[in-house]
């Protein structure tokens, strides 16, 4: 595995402890898994220069042995035999046997939409430059929209971007990705079409070891039937078949657990990637990192000497056309109850036992599940409303031709959570995101408490917030992380100054920074599944927000309105205020 791979630089991605090798630890060995029935398969290993061929009954276990529902409820469905053939499901990346060639092929449903430009074929294209992706890798793109291959050839070609610290010769490497591309036009409930599809893939796939990625990147009301068909009619037959489905996972706690439920018709949950793609971002990514390899910060990292902490996520832009899936879906449901409730699941999360995918996400569950469900009172919703602003006119949300007028979907919110455990009990953990704000941001702020018995209590007058330390950790834009610190102003005197111990990624690491999906786009390729989302972390994360949402929707609770471009509405200030709390972006 070269350095393309997060697993290279983590334990293996989920202990597999099938007798035969007990005290084998699981390297990226050669060997692939043949489809059997449920939870038995006929598995040929290499390990070593030992092939065996060997039926084993096998159970996902954690690192730590124990169960993977060690702390989730367990979802108590019963899977379709058909959905639990075994994937491969990151127990070990699949890599060539010497006998035996695989490929990988990635469907992008939707190619023709919005993301798969903007996104997921520049990943992809990135992850091909970058020497990342499977020798024998093709991606098919599939929509409703007429094209054929050229013609999927020139859109995807028109958003693809070299990376600028590689000398290769970019419009090679480029036709030549562009050359593995291939489109199949067909209906999203239409078997036969995907039966199509599976022919064309197979062709391609030209008898090898053929392992299958189908990315959803769709409206979430076709999921389903996306999955029904691809799961029935282009399944992979001898190898693994993984589904990345796109946020947001349904709308509330009962449709997203009737989302899963129709999706574990047809597969099982190690086959289903659900991606938020916050989480392959670099900051949010280092979070751990920072957390758990200092040995400064973990003692820290609690009631006793934080006073809050703060999740920002602001936009300098407004819905541009996408009305028709924000307006049924709100700021809150958009952004608030996946990527930031993930980073504060992330952030205040107990130390996992391993650095295992399950062992993470086991931790993720137990602080979700920790957490006071948001009542009203905690929250402030805004939109924005058009806005005169050198000279130019910025339209209001219900001037998008594709929000309907009279719309009350909220833009902006901003929320006070709390976690009622031993570590985190009575800190406020305040969240605010928003579209068409001042500035295009996304933030933690770590405000932490004030200095028992302040020695230079007079240096910093009567307001002592100012003097208190605070760790920013900047996911975008200009990646960065600073602490604020009190420090002596070179000179005779003994005046004090704020200063940032600063860590500016592009000063420090001068080359460009991954994109999210990529990163993501290779770990479902390599079935790490550290960076998605399980069923079980949904269901906590949806009943944190059910309850406000339906309160918010049944009172029509009209959101205050906020001038385009501005700071967001006016009561978010005195959210802040009723915990005592301080935006810290506002200062800077
Ligand atoms: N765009 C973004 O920035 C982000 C998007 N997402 C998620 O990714 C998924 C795709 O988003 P995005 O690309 O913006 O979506 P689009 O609205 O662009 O839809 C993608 C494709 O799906 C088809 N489609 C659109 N609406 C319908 C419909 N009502 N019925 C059937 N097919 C439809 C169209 O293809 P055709 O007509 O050719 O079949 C369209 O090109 C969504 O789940 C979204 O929530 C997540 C994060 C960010
Ligand atoms: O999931 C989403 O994220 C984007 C913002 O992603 P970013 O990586 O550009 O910060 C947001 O614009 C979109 O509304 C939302 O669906």
């Amino acid at each position: 595995m070269g350095p393309c791979s997060s697993a290279s630089s983590l334990s293996s991605s989920t202990s597999f402890t099938p007798s035969l090798f007990k005290n084998e630890t699981p390297r990226l060995s050669k060997f692939f898994i043949l489809p059997g029935k449920s939870h038995s398969s006929l598995w040929v290993s290499q390990v070593g220069s030992t092939t065996t061929l060997a039926r084993k009954h096998f159970q996902l276990k954690s690192s730590n042995g124990h169960p993977l529902d060690a702390v989730s409820s367990h979802d108590g469905l019963v899977e379709n035999p058909l959905a639990s053939k075994p994937q491969g499901e990151g127990l070990f990346s699949f890599s060539e046997q010497e006998n035996v060639e695989s490929s990988v092929s990635i469907t992008v449903v939707g190619a023709s939409g919005d993301l798969a430009k903007k996104k997921i074929f520049p990943a992809l294209f990135a992850l091909y430059y970058e020497d990342c992706l499977p020798k024998n890798f093709i991606v098919f793109g599939y929509a409703r929209t007429k094209m054929n291959d050229e013609e999927l050839r020139n859109m995807i070609s028109k958003t693809l971007t070299c990376r600028i610290d590689r000398r290769e010769n970019c419009e090679d490497k480029m036709e030549q990705f562009l050359q593995r591309c291939f489109y199949h036009s067909g209906q999203y409930d239409s078997e036969e079409h995907f039966a199509e599809l599976d022919k064309k893939m197979k062709m391609k796939e030209d008898g090898k070891l053929a392992h299958r990625l189908f990315y959803l990147s769709i409206p979430p009301n076709i999921f389903v039937n996306v999955v029904k068909c691809a799961s029935l009619r282009a399944s992979s037959a001898n190898g693994w078949t993984r589904v990345i489905v796109e946020k947001p996972f349904g709308r509330d706690s009962e449709s997203s657990g009737e989302l899963t439920r129709c999706l574990k018709q047809y597969l099982a949950e190690d086959q289903i990637f659900r991606i938020d793609h916050y989480l392959g971002k670099e900051l949010v990514e280092n979070l751990s990192v920072l957390r758990f390899s200092n040995l400064v910060f973990e003692p820290l990292w609690s009631r006793s000497y934080i006073r809050n902490v703060q999740l920002i996520f602001s936009e300098d832009f407004g819905t541009e056309g996408r009305g028709g899936y924000f307006d049924n879906y709100g700021i809150i449901r958009d952004i608030m109850q996946n990527h930031l409730l993930q980073i504060l699941a992330l952030f205040a999360m107990e130390t996992p036992v391993s650095l295992d995918a399950e062992d993470i996400r086991n931790e993720k569950v137990k602080v979700l599940r920790s957490m006071r469900p948001l009542l009203l009172e905690d929250v402030v919703v805004g939109q924005y409303k058009g806005h005169s602003k050198g000279g130019k006119l910025l339209p209001a949300y219900t001037d998008d031709p594709t929000v309907p007028k009279g719309s009350v979907t909220p833009t902006f919110a901003a929320a006070a959570l709390f976690i009622d455990n031993a570590r985190w009990d009575g800190v406020p953990f305040l969240m605010k995101a928003g579209k068409a704000l001042y500035t295009r941001r996304a933030e933690i702020r770590v405000q932490f408490r004030h200095v028992p018995g302040n020695l230079y209590r007079r240096n910093f007058g009567t307001d002592l917030d100012k003097a208190t330390n605070e760790l920013v950790l900047r996911v975008q834009p200009d990646e960065a992380i600073y602490l604020k610190i009190n420090n002596k102003i070179p000179g005779l005197g003994m005046r004090l100054d704020r200063s940032d111990l600063n860590l500016l990624y592009r000063a420090r690491y001068p080359r460009e920074i991954p994109d999210a999906y990529e990163r993501l786009l290779l770990d479902a390729i390599e079935g790490e599944r550290r960076l998605f989302i399980r069923s079980d972390e949904l269901d906590a994360a949806w009943a944190l927000f059910t309850p406000l949402l339906k309160e918010l929707e049944e009172k029509k609770i009209i959101p205050e309105l906020y001038p385009y471009g501005s700071r967001g509405p006016v009561g978010v200030h005195y959210l802040a205020a009723k915990y005592n709390v301080r935006w810290g972006d506002l200062s800077e």
